[in-house]
C-alpha cells in the first residue's frame, strides 16, 4: 500500500464578499454575500515509501491547502486522504507521532526561549525516550552544525538558523512522513544549499517520505526525481521532474559560436536571439525542428562550436504554470 494517498481530494472556502464603502459594511450586516473559494478540487496521487516528491504551483495553487489536508490540520469538503493507512483529520495520536509538517512561513518554536527548551517540550509531547531523545538531538544538530546555539533564544537566532532549529523539532520523533512547505523560503543561497544538503542526506539515510512545496527550482531539482502540480487547485502534471521538461518546453537553447562573419538578422529566423556577444550568440529554437534547424546553419555559416541544452526549469514550469491559468480562465 501506497504511504501516501489522495482520491479525488476537495476542500472549498466560503468567504464573505464585502461590498466596498461603508454603505457596503452597513448592507453587509444585514445581508452577507458569499463567494466559495475551490482551494483544491479532486486531488488524486499515490506516493511511496522513500519517495520525495515536489508539489508545484504559483501561488494561491492549493498545494498549503493540500499539506494542511494531509496533515489533519483541515477536514475536506469533499474525497478521501491515507496517510500511513490512518485518516489524517481523524487525527490520531498515532497518526501525530508519525508525521511532521514544517512550514517555512510559520514557527514552532518558543520565540524567547532557547531552542533546546522547545525540544524537550517535544520530548515530553512526543513520549521520546531521554536517550533516544539524546542520541537524535546531538546527531541532528551536529548534521545541521547549530550544536553551539540551542541554549541561545529563537529570536536572537538568523534566519537559516531558525530554520536548522524548526527542522530539529520536527525530526526529533523521527517521523516517517515530512511535508515540508517551503523550508527555504527567505534563506539566503549558503543557508538554503545547507538546509538541501541535509534533507538530501537526511531523507536518503532514514528512507522517509517527503512532499516538499517550494518555489524554488534549485531546491527541487536537487532533491526531487518527480513532480506533482497543481494549477488553480487541479492537479496538472504528475510524473518524473526530467520528463516534465521534455513534455512541456517546446524550445531548446541553442549556443553558437561563430568562426566567421554572421547576420543577426538572418540568425533570427532560426529562433529567438537571447543572448548575443559576438562571435557567440545564444538562440532558443523550436524542439521538433532541430535536426533540421542545425543542419542549415551548418551549410550556411562557418561554425567553431555548438552546444544544445534544455531550457531552465523555472522556465519551463513558468510556462506549465502560465498555460495552466490560460486553460482555466478559458472554461
Ligand atoms: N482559510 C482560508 N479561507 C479562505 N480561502 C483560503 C483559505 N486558505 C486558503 N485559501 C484560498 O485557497 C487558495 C489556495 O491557497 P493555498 O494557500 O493552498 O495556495 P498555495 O499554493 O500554498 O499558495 P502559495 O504558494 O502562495 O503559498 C487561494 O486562493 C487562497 O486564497
Amino acid at each position: 500500500m501506497s504511504i501516501i494517498e489522495a482520491q479525488q481530494l476537495s476542500k472549498s472556502y466560503k468567504v464573505f464578499r464585502k461590498k466596498e464603502g461603508l454603505l457596503g459594511s452597513i448592507q453587509g450586516v444585514f445581508h452577507r454575500e458569499y463567494k466559495v473559494i475551490e482551494a483544491v478540487r479532486d486531488v488524486s496521487f499515490s506516493i511511496e515509501k522513500g519517495e520525495m516528491v515536489a508539489f508545484l504551483g504559483a501561488n494561491g495553487a492549493g498545494k498549503t491547502t493540500t499539506l494542511k489536508l494531509l496533515s489533519g490540520l483541515i477536514h475536506p469538503t469533499t474525497g478521501e486522504a491515507h496517510v500511513l493507512g490512518h485518516i489524517p483529520w481523524k487525527r490520531e495520536n498515532a497518526y501525530r507521532r508519525r508525521f511532521s509538517l514544517v512550514m517555512g512561513q510559520k514557527n514552532q518554536l518558543w520565540w524567547d526561549l532557547p531552542a533546546v527548551e522547545s525540544f524537550r517540550l517535544h520530548q515530553e509531547i512526543y513520549r521520546i525516550d531521554k536517550v533516544v531523545y539524546d542520541r537524535r538531538l546531538d546527531e541532528l544538530t551536529s548534521l545541521l552544525e547549530v550544536k553551539p546555539l540551542i541554549r541561545q533564544a529563537v529570536r536572537e537566532l538568523s534566519l537559516g538558523e531558525r530554520m536548522r532549529m524548526e527542522l530539529i523539532a520536527a525530526l526529533l520523533h523521527a517521523p516517517e512522513v515530512l511535508l515540508l512547505d517551503e523550508p527555504t523560503i527567505g534563506l539566503d543561497v549558503v543557508s538554503q544549499r545547507r538546509v538541501q544538503d541535509f534533507l538530501k542526506f537526511y531523507q536518503q539515510s532514514q528512507q522517509i517520505t517527503v512532499i516538499l512545496t517550494s518555489h524554488y527550482m534549485k531546491d527541487v531539482q536537487a532533491l526531487c526525481k518527480r513532480a506533482i502540480i497543481i494549477s488553480g487547485g487541479t492537479l496538472r502534471y504528475d510524473g518524473p521532474l526530467a520528463e516534465l521538461v521534455e513534455k512541456f518546453s517546446q524550445y531548446k537553447l541553442l549556443s553558437l559560436q561563430f568562426a566567421g562573419e554572421f547576420n543577426a538578422d538572418e540568425l533570427q529566423t532560426y529562433g529567438r536571439i537571447i543572448e548575443h556577444l559576438p562571435p557567440r550568440v545564444k538562440l532558443e529554437v523550436p524542439r521538433h525542428n532541430l535536426p533540421e534547424l542545425l543542419s542549415n546553419l551548418l551549410a550556411r555559416y562557418s561554425i567553431e562550436d555548438l552546444e544544445v541544452q534544455e531550457r531552465p526549469l523555472e522556465d519551463v514550469i513558468a510556462e506549465v504554470f502560465t498555460a495552466a491559468k490560460t486553460q482555466s480562465t478559458e472554461k
